[in-house]
Order: structure tokens, then C-alpha cells, then sequence
């Protein structure tokens, strides 16, 4: 490498290292675990429960502006790692700092006072609206739960604008749920969050019951929402090239840990981990030509279960490099915040 070219990567490197430092910290979230007690079937009735280890110690940072994708195959723990972030579900290990405060550690009254700061949008867009509700109310509950004191017109104020915002008529203020498409009421579910103002929102598979065309609506209106409101974001979802195209960073899960971290450009150009990689290669290229001649990489046997994870490296038992050695020792995430893999034979 000449002295220029040595140069300009190592102010490439200080920039980068700069851009990281510039931006704020939200969220910090340390080795957490989520386990459930699984009922034993022995008929003895004194038999302990089983633990399934849904979330086991997973560490992330999320800075002010920023997406964060989590993408990993079904039951791998990416909606269990959201909500033990907001409390839906405990955690029994490890802490989620948001903004100084450890979350898990907080009062319930407390707690419910930050939730006004982290908000959540879900898969199902239908399904997370309450029937029995019209729009208006659905989007204004949140306003009326933590701002008593407003008037009925300031709430019908502020819940109509935000209807505007996220691009719904507000003269459908007073109709039901079951009266509009999926896309309408996921931009419904959006304003309900939004309404309070948040700093993050956590999108849990928000476009995956939608048609591609709608899919597409809903990203760019969450897009252009978080450019507006400076707002941050985790994204879960199942579909590569949208996390993709959200994404600062992407965070690879499998069963239960973080196998993969890292900025979305490195990590789509260069995955490190076996199992990043086969997702990668999944992901269909828009050229026919290109797509055919394309290597999939199929990963052998099912997710093993998270009641009985492997020893060692929880990837082994369908890793293609695997050794005798992955068995006995569990990798730990090694790399900086641009790119970190958990793998025992990746340098
Ligand atoms: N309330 C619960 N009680 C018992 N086990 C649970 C519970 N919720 C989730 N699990 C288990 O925890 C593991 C992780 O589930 P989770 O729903 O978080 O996965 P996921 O990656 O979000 O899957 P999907 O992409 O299908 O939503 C799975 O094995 C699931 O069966």
C-alpha cells in the first residue's frame, strides 16, 4: 500500500471514528436474557419447569437518528429482545440504558413515564388496533392516558395533524379499524405511536402483512417521518433487502445471540459469520442473469431448540466450517462498532 492510500484510510478511519463519537447514545442494552419457564411434562408435580432461553446476552448501542435492523430466522428471540427492551416481557439478566437510566431496574410508575420516549408499531396491523374503537380514539388513547389535563379539542387537534402526517385523511377520524386496508391501519398504528412524541420506535415486522406495493409506502413514510422527527429506529424483519434499505446498522441474531453486528454496507458487502453469509446469499438479485448463476448457500436442520441450545458456538450443529473445538468454547462478539462477529474461526 503506497503512503497516500495508508493516508487516506486511516482518515477514513478517524472520520468514522469522529461520526460515532458526534452522535448521542440512547440506548445502551448490556448482555440481556430473556428465559420462559416451559411447564415440565413429567406427571410428577413437583417436576421444575424447563427454561427456554429466548434472548441469551444480547449487547447493542443505538445512537439519536439512527436504524437498527434485526434480521434472523423465525423464533431466533428478535420479538422477545424488543419487548424485554420496553418491559412487555422480563428480563433476567442484564440492563437496557436508556439515556443514563437502566430501564430494568425501574419503578413500575417510573418506567411507564419513559415508555412515553420508546414507542412500539407491531406485524399485525389489524390485529393491534382495538376494534371497538374508532381512529380518533385509537390515536388519541395514548394522549389522553399521559396528558389528562389537555381538552377535547386540543387532542382532536393534535390526533387530526397527526393523521395528516402519516398521510390519512383526517375526516376518517370517527370510522373503525375493519373499514380500512392493512397499509391504512399500520399508518394508523404509526400515529398512535408518534403521538406522544418519542425518541425510538421499535417496528416490529411492520410491513411483513402487507403487499410489496404497500410495503414499500409504509418504509418510505417511516423514513421520512425519522428524517423529520429525528427520531430512531429498531427495525425487525424477516426481509433482507428491506432492512437493507432502512438500515445504519444491522444486527444478525440466531437462536437467541448476536452472531453478526455491523454498519449495513460492510456487513452486505463482506458478512463474516457462516450463518450471515447463507442469509445473504438467500437474498434474490433484480438480474436474472446474475440471480441463476448465483451460489445459495442452504443451511442443513432445523433451528435447534432454545429449551437445549448446543454447547459452545450455538451455530455449530448447522455450520458448514464447523470443529471439534466450536463445541466447547462459546465465541464472544470481537470486532468494533463497524463491524463484530461471534464466531471462533473468523479472524
Ligand atoms: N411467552 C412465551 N412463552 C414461551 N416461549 C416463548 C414465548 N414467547 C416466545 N417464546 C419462544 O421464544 C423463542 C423466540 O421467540 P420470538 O417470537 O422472540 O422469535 P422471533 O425471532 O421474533 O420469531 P418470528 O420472526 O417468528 O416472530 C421461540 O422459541 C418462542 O417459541
Amino acid at each position: 500500500m503506497t503512503d497516500v492510500v495508508k493516508q487516506e484510510a486511516a482518515a477514513g478511519k478517524a472520520a468514522k471514528k469522529n461520526r460515532v463519537a458526534d452522535k448521542k447514545l440512547l440506548l445502551e442494552v448490556n448482555d440481556l436474557k430473556v428465559q420462559f419457564d416451559i411447564p415440565s411434562k413429567s406427571l410428577w408435580p413437583w417436576a421444575k419447569p424447563s427454561k427456554l432461553k429466548a434472548v441469551d446476552g444480547v449487547s447493542i448501542k443505538l445512537y439519536e437518528g439512527e436504524t437498527l435492523g434485526i434480521v434472523g430466522e423465525s423464533g431466533c428471540g428478535k420479538s422477545t429482545f424488543a419487548r424485554a427492551l420496553i418491559g412487555l416481557v422480563p428480563a433476567v439478566a442484564g440492563s437496557v440504558v436508556w439515556l443514563g437510566q437502566d430501564l430494568t431496574r425501574l419503578p413500575y410508575k417510573e418506567m411507564r413515564e419513559k415508555r412515553k420516549e420508546i414507542q412500539m408499531i407491531f406485524q399485525d396491523p389489524l390485529a393491534s388496533l382495538n376494534p371497538r374503537m374508532t381512529v380518533g380514539d385509537i390515536i388519541a388513547e395514548p394522549l389522553r392516558t399521559f396528558f389528562p389535563q389537555l381538552s377535547k379539542v386540543e387532542v382532536k387537534e393534535q390526533v387530526k395533524d397527526m393523521m395528516t402526517k402519516v398521510g390519512l385523511l383526517p375526516n376518517v377520524i370517527n370510522r373503525y379499524p375493519h373499514e380500512f386496508s392493512g397499509g391504512q391501519c399500520q399508518r394508523i398504528g404509526i400515529a398512535r405511536a408518534l403521538i406522544l412524541k418519542p425518541k425510538m420506535i421499535i417496528c416490529d415486522e411492520p410491513v411483513s402483512a402487507l403487499d410489496v406495493s404497500i410495503q414499500a409506502q409504509v418504509v418510505n413514510l417511516l423514513q421520512s417521518l425519522q428524517k423529520e422527527l429525528g427520531l430512531s429506529l429498531i427495525f425487525i424483519a424477516h426481509d433482507l433487502s428491506i432492512v437493507k434499505h432502512i438500515s445504519d446498522r444491522v444486527l444478525v441474531m440466531y437462536l437467541g445471540n448476536v452472531v453478526e453486528v455491523g454498519e449495513t454496507k460492510a456487513l452486505f458487502a463482506e458478512p463474516k459469520h457462516p450463518y450471515t453469509k447463507a442469509l445473504m446469499s438467500a437474498v434474490p438479485i433484480p438480474d436474472p442473469i446474475l440471480e441463476r448463476q448465483k451460489k445459495i448457500e442452504m443451511l442443513e436442520g432445523d433451528l435447534p431448540s432454545p429449551l437445549n441450545p448446543p454447547s459452545g458456538c450455538v451455530f455449530r450443529t448447522r455450520c458448514p466450517v464447523a470443529k471439534a473445538s466450536c463445541a466447547e468454547t462459546k465465541p464472544t462478539l470481537t470486532g468494533d462498532e463497524a463491524h463484530a462477529v461471534s464466531c471462533l474461526l473468523v479472524a
